[in-house]
């Protein structure tokens, strides 16, 4: 795609044009070193010009992070039934004294179904954003779609917690019953 100056810069009478990649890549830089401005520059640029605020610091990022988990804690109830699950195979994978690189296993599953929840919230988020209370059928894609990727996550949890919690734990029922 041809793309002339920006929209905002003077115009010329001679205006200079540089491809944009038919994936969407930026066009490299060194091509537009005579004045001519990207427009594409404020989104890529390092500083975020497009962000209404960027966390100036790692302890403020931190504090974001929080807040998103804080709010997907206080307002998704299957979060909170995930987190509750996730601690409870991580005690029991504990308790049954499970070998360390299991457990490592069931904190990665668990932590991925937390992580597809709060980008599931995200994605809701945006897509309320764009679309406000009307209804458009990419977003119930978009919204479908993520809510997949967290039903996906959730069943890979169970067969994991399946494959290697059930077994020790039947066991030591079996046993504990018998004797
Ligand atoms: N603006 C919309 N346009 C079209 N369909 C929508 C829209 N908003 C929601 N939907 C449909 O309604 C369903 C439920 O919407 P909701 O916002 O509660 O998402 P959800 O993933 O079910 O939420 P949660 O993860 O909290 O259970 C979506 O999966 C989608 O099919």
């Amino acid at each position: 795609m041809k793309v002339n100056e920006p929209l905002n810069s003077p115009k010329t009478s001679n205006p200079q044009t540089y491809e944009i990649a038919s994936n969407g890549s930026s066009p490299p830089s060194e091509g537009l070193s005579s004045g001519v401005k990207n427009p594409t520059e404020p989104v890529l640029s390092p500083k975020r010009q497009m962000a209404w605020r960027v966390a100036p610091t790692l302890a403020v990022s931190f504090k974001y992070a929080w807040a998103g988990l804080s709010y997907t804690f206080q307002t998704q109830r299957n979060f909170r039934i995930h987190v509750f699950i996730g601690a409870l195979a991580i005690g029991l994978s504990v308790f049954l004294h499970l070998k360390s690189v299991e457990i490592a296993v069931i904190g990665l599953t668990c932590g991925l179904v937390l992580v597809m929840e709060l980008l599931n919230t995200a994605i809701e988020s945006v897509v309320d954003l764009t679309v406000k209370q009307t209804y458009h059928e990419l977003a119930k894609i978009a919204k479908d779609c993520a809510a997949g990727a967290v039903l996906i996550s959730a069943m890979a949890s169970v067969l994991v917690a399946g494959l290697l919690i059930l077994p020790p734990l039947f066991s030591m029922i079996y046993l504990s019953a018998i004797n």
